[in-house]
């Protein structure tokens, strides 16, 4: 029998998970985070390590295996991002739980905090890439929000929690309102490449200001609008030169791949005039000024390996 699995439980470091059905044994390390869906673990197979997802109710952890079974077809295994499936005997039944490529990094939130905001056209690039993956594969992320958006030291971006995802053309099912067209009027919660690229401009938003969450969660319906957030994105200071972009975005005028492709060239020029910036004299004083070219040089570089790819 399966059971929903107990929001307030919590599994033990060193604690040993074994597999009913496949056998795998896999040492619980620590809590990495908790939703409305599960509990995800940093768990350790010998020296390896994984997350582990505890669902609280198979039916929706059975939706984001099959998105992410979805995602590994076609790919060597050593690409999955899913590698286990099974049950958890307990002497009160089974809980479900799988297995993914354990993230190491930060939430872009975090990220953005730590590294700096000249990164996030990097991150912005790399998660249209990743959203372009998804619809490729005809699939919709649903609840795309700053949570959701791991970023490795290196600056590499991954989706996680795909519990919102569904198929293109059904309807979105789990959403976060600020991120989510409907809230703002703007359009059908239906699963299309525009829903998710409207969530991306809000986040992208977001980063920028991050006061904007709380300003948007306090509005009046009424003036929840598409009007409100263009003159937010009119205000970007980092994203400036990605404006046009974004405001298509907004008003559901540009599909993924289209995206993605505007804001690598886009990318691709504002790195040029950093680094000519970087290398042009000005008033700093020698050491800051050695630190400010280091550091514009390093991130000229990350986009250029991006880019190119
Ligand atoms: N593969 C992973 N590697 C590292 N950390 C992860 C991974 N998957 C999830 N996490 C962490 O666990 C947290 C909770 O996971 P997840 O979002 O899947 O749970 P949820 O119950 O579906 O949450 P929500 O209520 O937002 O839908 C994430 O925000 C992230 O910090």
């Amino acid at each position: 029998m399966t059971i929903s699995f107990d929001p307030n439980f919590r599994f033990s470091p060193n604690e040993i998970i074994t597999g009913k059905w496949n056998g795998a044994k896999y040492r619980i390390h620590r809590l990495l985070g908790k939703g409305a869906n599960g509990q995800v673990y940093l768990v350790y197979q010998g020296s390896r390590p994984f997350a582990m997802k505890f669902g609280f109710h198979a039916v929706d952890l059975q939706s984001e295996v099959n998105v992410l079974k979805a995602m590994s077809r076609g790919k060597p295994a050593k690409e999955h991002y899913l590698t286990d499936i099974d049950d958890y005997e307990t002497p009160s039944g089974n809980v479900p739980f799988y297995v993914m490529k354990y993230i190491e990094g930060y939430s872009l939130n975090e990220f953005i905090h730590r590294k700096q905001m000249q990164w996030l056209p990097v991150i912005g690039y790399q998660l249209l890439c990743r959203l372009c993956e998804l619809h490729q594969a005809g699939w919709t992320f649903g609840d795309l929000k700053a949570q959701n958006v791991m970023v490795t030291p290196y600056g590499q971006v991954n989706l996680v929690d795909f519990g919102g995802s569904v198929q293109q053309g059904k309807s979105v099912r789990q959403f976060t309102e600020v991120y989510d067209r409907g809230y703002w009027g703007a359009g059908e919660r239906s699963a299309d490449e525009a829903y998710d690229l409207f969530s991306f401009a809000v986040l992208c938003l977001q980063a920028e200001d991050p006061a904007l969450l709380k300003e948007a969660g306090q509005l009046i319906p009424q003036n929840r609008t598409r009007d409100w957030l263009l003159t937010k994105a009119d205000r970007t200071r980092v994203l400036a030169e990605f404006r046009p972009l974004l405001k298509r975005m907004l008003g559901g005028s540009v599909g993924s791949l289209e995206a993605r492709e505007e804001w690598r060239q886009l990318l691709r020029a504002s790195s040029h005039r950093t680094q000519l910036r970087a290398l042009t004299p000005n008033g700093r004083s020698g050491w800051i000024r050695g630190l400010f070219t280091a550091s514009a040089m390093m991130l000229c570089a990350v986009v250029y390996m991006i880019v190119s790819q």
